[in-house]
């Protein structure tokens, strides 16, 4: 069965409103990309680009789920009649896999579009080896880490060969190699099918080379710029008017402007101020279950007051899984893991022991995934559930801190929103600015930089060094190498079941 042919998308006065929404997230959008086009969009985060990306391919949603103006087609036909023409890859991949196994995730899609059965386990096969997952067809979906499901998620797409494919941040969970192997896999997938690529990333480097048209979508709607990237990202005007947008602008850094980047803080972290140790690893081993052998063993590290640590590595290395341990949220699978005081007073030194309420007083835990942090069904509510419930700040207290959050964040005009609603970028601010606003002794954050635009992502780091200066210890898994240039006072590297340290503070 031949790859589906080339789509091209038209757009005259586009434009949709979710619904519960006042605002638009597109409006009067006017768009033209060509069967084979590779199309990079950008724009700040809550832009609107997960929206259009959701349209044209036609999952938006019926007409009870919001509004819609103009006109948006794909070869000719309204978005929503041309579902089976477009191939969208979800920012968030946990949404996206509907199957239990490896092997029938990235043939789902294949049988759904009748590609006859002979055909179906080569494309399966060749799509896994294109997106670098060697993992068994049988391997259970719900047992592989972030970056593996970002990766399943994009060989389920490529495996059925559509004419349009539409990649929404596809490489936000990736640790750097991947970023490589899978921008590889869709030049390589592209080249074979001549399909028309549309792909959202904050990170222009990671496409430019790839893509020969970039759109910024300005928030509200129109577009801020449209051209080759030659062009665009070399008029000096164009580059300041998109970096003021929050457009990561290859060459800019949203700390240091045109300098190289920096730290943002003094090499000793927290200084004499601070320092003294709150939890320490000596020969801990990490795993998902005391039954398997462990992921990460013989680790030693020290977490101290007003000193940030990141946790780099491959994907599937451990570092979720070293991240919860040391959150005490799972139990150690050998060692040591012990919590000094201050952090242990009136309470057992192994953090897993600890009550919820003792936990959540002490170690704010950000995870990889927003949503399972969500407890409420407005942001506001969720900002102000720690300073009032866990920490029991006075009211005055509650509002100043959650005020503050909202403006710097960037989220005051969803205050009244169900987070479950918000963008990928926003939902990562706010499951951030929920553990920021209780400022733990502790904060083990998952990869909290992802999906955000420049502008955000500055403000985010800004605020964590100001934790930092009250004397919180940081850990940070991470794959942002700008994260841990501006804050990290020492970087270990999972890989292998061995952490190893590799840089540290002058
Ligand atoms: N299902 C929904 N219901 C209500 N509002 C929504 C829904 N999905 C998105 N929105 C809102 O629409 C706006 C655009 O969201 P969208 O996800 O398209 O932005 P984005 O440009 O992809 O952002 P990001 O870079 O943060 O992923 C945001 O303000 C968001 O809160
Ligand atoms: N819920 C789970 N149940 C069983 N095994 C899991 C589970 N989550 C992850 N694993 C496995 O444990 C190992 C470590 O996963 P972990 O999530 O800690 O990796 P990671 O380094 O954080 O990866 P990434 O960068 O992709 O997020 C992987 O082999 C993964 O397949």
């Amino acid at each position: 069965m031949p790859p589906a042919a080339p789509a091209g998308v038209r757009a005259r006065g586009w434009g949709w409103r979710h619904a519960g929404r006042k605002a638009f997230a597109v409006s009067g959008l006017d768009l033209d990309i060509a069967p084979g086009e590779r199309v990079l969009l950008l724009g700040a985060s809550g832009a609107g680009k997960s929206t259009l990306l959701h349209a044209l391919a036609g999952v938006l949603g019926a007409a009870e789920e919001g509004e819609e103006h103009g006109e948006l087609t794909v070869d000719g036909v309204p978005a929503p009649s041309a579902r089976g023409r477009a191939g969208l890859v979800l920012q968030d991949p946990e949404s996206q896999i509907a199957m239990a196994r490896v092997g029938d995730e990235v043939a789902f899609g294949c049988e759904n579009l009748a590609v006859p059965r002979d055909e179906i386990w080569p494309r399966v096969h060749r799509a896994l080896a294109d997106v670098g997952l060697d993992l068994p067809l049988d391997r259970p979906t719900a047992a592989l880490s972030g970056g593996q499901k970002q990766r399943l998620a994009l060989a389920g797409i490529l495996a059925m060969e559509p004419g349009l494919v539409l990649l929404d941040e596809p490489t936000a969970n990736l640790d750097p190699e991947g970023v490589e192997e899978v921008r590889e896999a869709v030049q390589r997938s592209l080249d074979r099918t001549g399909a028309t690529l549309v792909v959202v990333e904050h990170r222009v480097s990671v496409w430019s080379g790839l893509v020969d048209r970039v759109v910024v979508l300005g928030a509200g709607g129109g577009l801020l710029a449209d051209g080759p990237p030659e062009r665009v990202l070399a008029d000096a005007g164009v580059r300041r008017r998109l970096a003021a947008a929050g457009v990561w602008v290859p060459g800019w850094h949203p700390l240091t402007g045109e300098e190289p980047a920096k730290p943002l803080r003094p090499a000793n972290g927290g200084g004499e101020l601070h320092g003294g140790s709150l939890l320490r690893a000596e020969g801990l081993a990490v795993g998902r279950s005391p039954k398997l052998p462990p992921v990460v063993g013989g680790i030693d590290l020290a977490l101290r007051e007003g000193h940030a640590t990141s946790v780099t590595g491959p994907n599937g290395a451990g570092k979720s899984t070293l991240a919860l341990t040391l959150a005490g949220l799972l139990p150690a699978v050998g060692g040591r893991l012990t919590a000094l005081p201050p952090l242990a007073l009136g309470a057992s030194s192994s953090p897993h022991r600890w009550r919820s309420s003792e936990l959540v007083s002490r170690i704010g835990t950000v995870f990889q995934e927003p949503e399972h942090q969500f407890l409420t069904p407005r942001v506001l509510d969720e900002l102000e559930f720690g300073p009032r419930r866990v920490a029991k700040l006075s009211e005055k207290d509650v509002r100043r801190i959650v005020d503050g959050l909202l403006e710097r964040l960037r989220l005051e005009r969803l205050a009244g929103a169900n987070p479950f609603t918000l963008s990928g970028g926003e939902k990562r601010r706010l499951s951030v600015a929920t553990m920021l606003a209780t400022s733990p002794r502790i904060l083990v954050l998952d990869e909290p930089t992802f999906g955000q635009d420049a502008l955000t992502w500055a403000e985010l780091v800004r605020l964590l060094a100001d934790l930092l200066a009250q004397g919180t210890a940081l850990l940070a898994v991470t794959h942002d190498e700008d994260f841990t240039t501006a804050l990290s006072d020492t970087v270990y590297r999972v890989d292998g079941g061995r952490a190893a340290r590799v840089e540290a503070a002058a």
